[in-house]
């Protein structure tokens, strides 16, 4: 909170505009593709067709934005790295990005996002994991180069849901691979490699474990949305699998609600290992 009242006072956007979502940052693709899942009659079936399942494990890739918007996106956050502002980093695992809520997205930009363009895709492909019912994020931007970070090693994300769009810059290699489930064993695990490409996203499962084959030149920048729901996580935390014990917080938080304790209306199955 501290870091986000000192960068709304002093820090000066290279491009302002990028911070509040507007239609015409998102794929034409990808706006047909929310009206149609917004309509009465949207079903599954439907918007299989019109985006593309890339393995059986449920990951679909679609268009998100504008190579435009990719671009001064990019540009915003280099000058945000450039200047003196001080910086959270993205998760325990990514040592460089940005943490987007603290730059002031959250408000403008990630929730209409999740609200208005997201939840009525997640909504079909993943109801039994909350994605009808997401209510909090946490957003960040990941930044792979070689004198940085190269690579990310496998793990499960703290969200239901997550999007991971690439938005540059020019890169060779440093795709992701995904597995199953974080409940299959090791050992028993199968990979699938999944490439990157710029102004597109991938839909998968928080908790299908995954990770990022290292670089092996230039810069790669994608931004991550891990999108979650209080009535899944509030039955059974999705890191420790236990009940969680919440301590009271500002803003979202890690997504859960006190809810549940009154035997919450909104429960819904916690996902399976399919
Ligand atoms: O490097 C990537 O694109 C994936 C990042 C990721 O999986 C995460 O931050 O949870
Ligand atoms: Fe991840």
């Amino acid at each position: 909170m501290e870091r986000k009242a000192i960068i709304a006072k002093c820090y000066k956007p290279l491009h302002p505009e990028v911070y509040v979502l507007h239609d015409s940052f998102l794929a034409p693709e990808f706006l047909e593709t929310v009206k149609s899942c917004t309509s009465p009659e949207a079903d599954l079936e439907d918007l299989l067709r019109r985006i593309q399942s890339v393995s059986e494990k449920r990951i679909y890739r679609l268009p998100v934005f504008v190579s435009e918007y990719c671009n001064k996106l990019v540009e915003e956050l280099e000058n945000f790295e450039r200047s003196e502002m001080p910086k959270g980093r993205p998760n325990t695992m990514n040592n460089y990005g940005v943490l987007l809520n603290e730059l002031g997205f959250d408000e403008t930009f990630v929730t209409p996002l999740r609200e208005r363009f997201l939840q009525p895709l997640t909504s079909l492909l993943y109801p039994d994991c909350g994605g009808g019912c997401l209510d909090s994020h946490k957003a960040f931007v990941v930044k792979y180069s070689m004198q940085e970070d190269l690579d990310l090693s496998c793990h499960y994300d703290n969200a239901e849901v997550t999007l991971n769009v690439c938005l540059g810059k020019d890169f060779t290699d440093g795709s992701l691979y995904f597995s199953d489930m974080k409940q299959v064993p090791d050992n028993q695990r199968r990979y699938t490699e999944v490439k990157h490409v710029v102004t597109q996203g991938l839909l998968h499962r928080g908790q299908q474990t995954h990770g990022a084959l290292p670089i092996s030149s230039g810069e790669r920048w994608n931004l991550i949305i891990w999108m979650r729901s209080a009535a899944v996580r509030n039955q059974i935390c999705p890191m420790c699998d236990r009940e969680p014990e919440l301590v009271q917080t500002v803003g979202f938080g890690d997504g859960f609600t006190q809810e549940k304790a009154a035997n919450s209306p909104k429960m819904v199955e916690v996902c399976a290992i399919t």
